[in-house]
């Protein structure tokens, strides 16, 4: 089987998305003294689907959620060269072919996000051509059933994120993240609204459902060492991304400061990075994106690193690129669902995109033995709610 084409288009989201609130929540922008919507730029309303054909007319399917229209032109001129006319089975020659041409400005952000699109087609391609789900590539069913964390709770008064975190109970999760809308610049006054909304969502759920604190990167390591053990008394199953990614040391000194784990990896690329992470005992928790971190070829690779750490990995995200993953190894307890709503953040827009990712039952999700490939597939229904950019 030989690569004969690949596809790339960027969809764009123009539908309806929910207006963006005041400390809806805190992320790296927040440090700086820029006024308006902070969030804004971490706003995912476009997405990079990358299709590769083959001579046999079969396609496989890969996508990319960061900087879509520079992942597309990067695919576009310096990555598919490297794959048309190549065995997709070749599938590590051809992640070093495209990590080495590119090693110049690609072995993180926005270059390492496109070499992953593109290695997710090719392992979606792999297993259409052998009839397999991608996890029976990578090391089969690990579990009968994947558990998942419901995961949005943003920012918003204390009663709807009360009945948000209820409507999860209800729905049988037992496990959810919520994310916090202040940082070091709220002062004192930030941090009790802090700590109240954890203290709301703790009282609905009540001590055996899992509860996970995102900070994403909105913190800074003197005032994560404030809250750190300000936090204990709640119990959080991890706190995430309290610092920005390149403050390793500092997630290293906060991961040894309380009982409470730190988790991160979203903003982090290739096995390299993840080695680096755990050496220093900078994460308790591993969430690489596996359309960011290096596609499918370098998240087994972070898997085997993390196992031999016995360091959870629980991707960010859930979505199909990632499910395969967990499905395939034990070092990977569960997943991250994002629930299906309105266009807000973005992250659901996936849902929108993509036709095929399970529906969650009781908390739990399962993939299918005998679905060829990744199981994904684009989902026309929502098309002209999109500007398509081939
Ligand atoms: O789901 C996560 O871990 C994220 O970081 C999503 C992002 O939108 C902040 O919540
Ligand atoms: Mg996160």
């Amino acid at each position: 089987m030989k690569i004969t084409k690949v596809r790339t288009r960027v969809f764009e989201w123009k539908g309806h998305t929910v207006t963006p609130t005041p400390h809806f929540c805190a992320n790296a922008m927040d440090e700086l003294w820029d006024k308006g919507d902070s969030m804004g730029t971490f706003r995912f309303h476009g997405w990079t689907t990358v299709e590769i054909e083959t001579d046999t007319g079969l396609v496989g399917l890969g996508n990319v959620a960061l900087a879509p229209r520079i992942a597309k032109a990067i695919i576009d001129q310096y990555l598919a060269p490297l794959v048309i006319g190549q065995d997709p089975f070749d599938y590590e020659y051809l992640w070093q072919r495209m990590y080495r041409s590119t090693h110049a400005w690609g072995r993180k952000g926005i270059g390492m996000a496109a070499i992953s699109g593109v290695d997710i087609a090719i392992w979606d391609l792999m297993g259409k051509a052998l009839g397999k789900p991608v996890f029976k590539l990578l090391g089969g069913r690990t579990k009968e059933k994947i558990p998942c964390y419901a995961s949005k709770l943003y920012r918003t008064d204390l009663k709807s994120m009360q009945q948000e975190a209820q409507s999860y109970l209800d729905q049988g999760f037992k496990a959810m993240k919520m994310r916090f809308g202040y940082g070091p610049k709220d002062g004192p006054e930030g941090m009790r609204a802090n700590l109240d909304s954890v203290a709301a969502v703790r009282e609905v759920i009540g001590e055996d459902i899992d509860l996970m604190l995102e900070c994403y990167m909105g913190w800074n390591l003197e005032y994560a060492k404030r809250m750190l053990p300000k936090l204990e008394r709640f119990q959080p199953r991890w706190l995430e991304e309290p610092v920005i990614a390149d403050d390793i040391d500092g997630y290293a000194e906060l991961n040894q400061l309380t009982s409470i784990p730190i988790s991160g990896g979203e903003h982090e690329f290739t096995h390299y990075g993840f080695r680096q992470l755990l050496e220093k005992r900078a994460v308790s928790v591993i969430q690489y994106d596996t359309n960011r971190v290096g596609g499918i070829t370098a998240a087994r690779k972070i898997n085997a690193i993390a196992e031999s750490f016995s360091v959870p990995v629980i991707p960010h995200a859930g979505q199909m690129h990632n499910y395969h993953l967990t499905m395939s190894t034990l070092a990977s307890p569960m997943s991250e669902f994002f629930p299906v709503h309105d266009v807000e953040i973005g992250n659901e827009l996936f849902y929108y995109l993509f036709e095929g990712d399970p529906e969650p039952v009781n908390g739990f999700l399962d993939l299918d033995d005998d679905t060829p490939g990744l199981g994904l597939s684009l989902n026309e229904r929502y098309f002209d709610q999109f500007t398509i950019i081939e």
